[in-house]
């Protein structure tokens, strides 16, 4: 009852809509109290923490009567908010990185993954997983930073996609729909002739899915080989499946024998990917034991990532079934936010007034095009592409800033004191800390007009040539400390060179005539569209010979 009295003077003067909200808030918080005071301190994240991080990030980007409430209620002060002792959540916090950078001894992100392995990603707990889980997380991670994190690694990697002839049939115009390309399967697409658009050509598609799949069938194969996907037709839908709408749900505590369709089918969805990828990570044994391979398929172009990690899954002895659950997280973050940030980079960039131009204008030194007839990539150089194009990457900046989501958690191991201006906070072992980062992005005292698409805001004149170059400045899209993620270098360099090859060659208008942005749903990580764009896309032509217009 204190929390409701003490939250009660945030109230006056509030709409009735409002102070219902603030009672139906009032009672969940008191709900998350009353858990946080029950469960014991063992190390897993608790479900109504991840509620509290939700309602508080709603609140304070209210800021109105929310953040009062939530001052009025939380239990330290300064940065820290969050009503137990059991969670606080760091809320610009100038220090946060420094707080997230200490020691895995001091502070975890181990328990946070593990709980989320079990809870979501759906590995069965046995003290065997859990042991071998803590042991050998670190080891596991090493080869996945090797091919993601290396800038050398990651655009080898995406040179030899060759992403200038994959993005040749980004639409294939084909009206038969066993031709289609395998990313064209889920996008709705329908041939529009030319009559109906200024005499082009074009294909009508919803553009989230087909972005989303193309990106994928670019990026699995780089990772787990070409023979994976061809082998197994429903990974990629099934990622979705599993990702969309069964994911949050594990995540706020939803039960798994909970009777809606969304459930059962996102578990059926998520039983397919764990066979799926234990019988890859079977296949990559058996190739690197030197022994006859499943199916006889093609291992040759399995990336070191893999090989390595199946080298440490044999060495720990992780039984199959193992595997293919220890690996469902590394699939889906290799490609449940890099793809759908594909798809927002397109549609701000193919939207907003003016940008398009400049942006193809900045990169055509590195996106060579023939000169006749239609218009192809001859030649791409995704090395200087990613490194010169500073206004395509301040796009993408910008696209971070709209469009993700991310929070880093850690648990806190050894005590630890959190100095926070005129405060100092002593945080005790067992307590989980959360750092929401994306209330920095919508901050309108960091980010003026923090609604509008403005990538300029990311350049910065560099110190010594005075040239503009893209700085993230209070922006976190990966999270902080050392478990900041892990796929970033290559994540960017897949979506900037995706969008440019995109961008060269295809013209792209709304269906419906003039552009409507979706809502975003937000959650943990990149937001997804609450509906799909229908878009016409047509083949960029030429206005003169040799001139692209
Ligand atoms: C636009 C795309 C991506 C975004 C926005 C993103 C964002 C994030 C964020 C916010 C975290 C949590 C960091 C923290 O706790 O502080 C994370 C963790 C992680 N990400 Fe990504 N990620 C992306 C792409 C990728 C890719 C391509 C991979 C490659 C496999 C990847 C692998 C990982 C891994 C392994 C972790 C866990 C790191 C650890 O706990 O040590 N991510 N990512």
């Amino acid at each position: 009852m204190r929390l409701v009295e003490r939250a009660a003077s945030a109230c006056t003067s509030l709409s009735i809509a409002d102070a219902y909200k603030v009672i139906a808030i009032i009672l969940l918080l008191i709900l998350v109290q009353r858990a946080a005071f029950r469960s014991q301190p063992n190390g897993i994240f608790p479900v109504w923490a991840t509620l509290e991080i939700g309602i508080t990030q709603y609140l304070l980007n209210e800021r109105g009567w929310g953040r009062k409430l939530l001052s009025g209620m939380r239990r330290y002060g300064g940065s820290l908010y969050g009503i137990s002792s059991r969670h606080q959540l760091l809320v610009n916090l100038t220090d946060v990185d420094r707080v997230m950078a200490q020691g895995h001894h001091t502070i975890d992100h181990i328990s946070v993954q593990y709980t989320l392995l079990t809870r979501v990603f759906g590995a069965a707990e046995t003290p065997d997983f859990k042991q071998k889980t803590f042991a050998n997380t670190k080891e596991l991670t090493a080869p996945v930073e090797q091919l993601f994190l290396n800038d050398a690694a990651a655009t080898a990697a995406l040179e030899s996609a060759n992403i200038p002839r994959e993005v040749n049939s980004y639409v294939s115009f084909s009206s038969d729909s066993q031709y289609l390309k395998r990313w064209e399967r889920s996008a709705n697409v329908r041939f529009v002739d030319g009559d109906h658009l200024d005499k082009a050509a074009g294909v009508e598609v919803d553009l989230h899915s087909l972005t989303r799949d193309f990106g994928t069938c670019i990026a699995v194969p780089l990772f787990y080989g070409k023979d994976f996907l061809e082998r197994c037709p429903t990974v990629i839908d099934d990622l979705w499946t599993f990702d969309n709408d069964f994911f949050p749900l594990m995540m706020i505590g939803v039960p798994k024998w909970a009777p809606f369709k969304v459930v059962r089918e996102g578990k059926a969805a998520r039983s397919r990917l764990h066979h799926e990828l234990q019988a890859l990570y079977k296949r990559i044994a058996q190739h690197q034991r030197g022994d006859a391979v499943d199916f006889d398929a093609d291992m040759s172009d399995v990336s070191r990532a893999a090989l390595g990690r199946s080298a440490v899954y044999e060495r720990a002895n992780f039984s199959l079934e193992q595997r293919g659950m220890m690996e469902l997280p590394i699939y889906w973050g290799q490609n449940a936010n890099t793809q759908p940030m594909l798809f927002w980079l397109l549609v701000y960039i193919y939207s907003s007034p003016g940008i398009l131009d400049r942006v193809r204008d900045e990169i055509s030194p590195y996106v060579e095009l023939s000169s006749s007839g239609s218009v192809e990539i001859t030649n791409m150089h995704i090395s200087a592409l990613t490194r010169n194009c500073q206004y395509l990457k301040a796009c993408l900046f910008e696209t971070y800033r709209l469009a993700n989501d991310p929070t880093s958690i850690r648990y806190v191991v050894r005590p630890i004191t959190i100095r926070d201006g005129d405060y100092k906070h002593d945080l005790k072992a067992g307590t989980f800390i959360s750092a929401p980062h994306s209330l920095v992005s919508s901050d309108p005292l960091i980010f003026e007009e923090p609604e509008k698409f403005v990538p300029d805001r990311f350049l910065i004149p560099d110190a010594t040539t005075g040239k503009s170059v893209a700085r993230y400045g209070r922006l976190k899209p990966w999270g902080s400390g050392a478990a900041m993620c892990k796929g970033r270098t290559f994540a960017e360099k897949e979506i900037l060179a995706l969008a440019a090859a995109i961008i060269s060659i295809w013209d792209m208008k709304p269906a419906e005539g003039e552009w409507r942005l979706p809502a975003m749903v937000p959650g943990t990580g990149v937001k997804r569209p609450t509906k799909d764009i229908r878009v016409v896309i047509s083949r960029r032509v030429l206005s003169s010979p040799g001139k692209v217009t």
